[in-house]
């Protein structure tokens, strides 16, 4: 695979106006996601649901590509197409989550880090065959007294840059994924100044593992203050933060940035998205990468009637899809 055929899948990831739906939550995930709306957390009801979301009529108009979890990309549509085909036979690009998930870093308490190096290059070479062109890899970074470390921040850039060589390696995009967590009582400067410590190591070890930034996309979150901080901010005021951030840390040539929700409302994660690309220009296209935010009101919808909601959650999927795919344009005017 060359690096002209990872750079174009890359920019195919963040075209004017398109972004991803993430739908790689682990089955962990999806069973709380499940629980709060009252699903039961069966393999059929997760399959039925990821069906729900990428079979929505028209969604290719705003959304590039998906990221899977492993169960998912081994699942197919009730016809019997594979996910993964019928992605691509839709104009979709197959994505897949090839962590292992957060665990306690040994001797620092309240820390992760990410495991899933070990047999991933085999686990990659798997994922291609079936279908994906681009990896996810997601690092968390707790911020709370005295964390995070720099041990912690050097432990996730290490791994995530080792996922990223591998996944190049073996012809797949790769999306790093250091997520700055938003609960805590922190304000928006300290979420600031942890965001540029993380994104620095990380591109400092992603340039030291020899990573091709045309071929990488980052999943970065927003620059945001703290869930029980109490302190209020506008959006603009989020959107010039998590800007600022970025253009001091992130390299112009990486070929798009796009965001995660974090657990901000639907609302907010569209008009934060927005009001950075009305900034602009900016270095990069900046686009969605979005769980929660592209899923939380279908997900509630469908759960009031599995069988005769399908289609109006779908719709909602599709709704949701285009005000970000307007954000990502800075065409997005909130209907508030
Ligand atoms: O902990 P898990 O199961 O890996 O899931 C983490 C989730 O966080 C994300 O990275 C971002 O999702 P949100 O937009 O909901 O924050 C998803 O891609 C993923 O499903």
């Amino acid at each position: 695979m060359s690096i002209e055929q990872l750079a174009e899948t890359a920019q195919a990831m963040v075209a004017a106006g398109k972004g991803i739906i993430a739908i790689d939550e682990s089955t962990a995930t999806i069973a709380k996601r499940f629980a709060g709306v009252g699903i039961e957390n069966s393999e059929e009801n997760r399959r039925r649901y990821r069906e729900l979301l990428l079979t929505t009529p028209n969604l290719n108009q705003y959304i590039s590509g998906a990221i899977m979890f492993d169960e998912t990309i081994r699942q197919s549509t009730s016809d019997g197409v594979p996910f993964a085909k019928y992605m691509s036979d839709n104009g979709m690009i197959p994505g897949i989550k090839v962590d292992k998930g957060t665990h306690n870093l040994a001797g620092f308490p309240g820390e992760v880090v990410t495991e899933g190096l070990d047999g991933l290059r085999a686990r990659l070479e798997e994922y291609y065959k079936l279908g994906a062109r681009f990896c996810k890899w997601r690092a968390v970074i707790n911020i709370g007294e005295d964390i995070p470390t720099g041990t912690c921040i050097d432990a996730n850039s290490h791994a995530l840059a080792r996922y990223a060589a591998l996944c190049q390696e073996q012809g797949l995009v790769p999306m790093v994924e250091p997520e700055v967590i938003m609960d805590g009582s922190h304000d928006i400067d300290e979420c600031f100044q942890v965001t540029e410590v993380v994104l620095r190591s990380l591109f400092a070890s992603l340039v030291e593992q020899n990573v091709v930034l045309e071929g990488t996309i980052l999943k970065a979150s927003m620059v945001v203050p703290g869930t029980t901080s109490g302190e209020k901010v506008s959006i603009e005021e989020v959107a010039a933060a998590t800007l600022q951030c970025l253009k001091s840390t992130v390299p112009a040539i990486l070929p798009g940035i796009v965001f995660l929700s974090g657990g901000q409302s639907d609302e907010d994660a569209t008009a934060h998205l927005n009001a950075m690309n009305q900034m602009g220009p900016n270095p990069w296209p900046l686009s969605f990468s979005y769980g929660r935010a592209m899923q939380a009101a279908a997900l509630k919808l469908w759960s009031q009637d599995l069988v005769n909601n399908f289609a109006a959650a779908q719709k909602t999927v599709f709704a949701r899809a285009k005000d970000n795919g307007l954000a990502a344009l800075g065409q997005w005017k909130s209907a508030a």
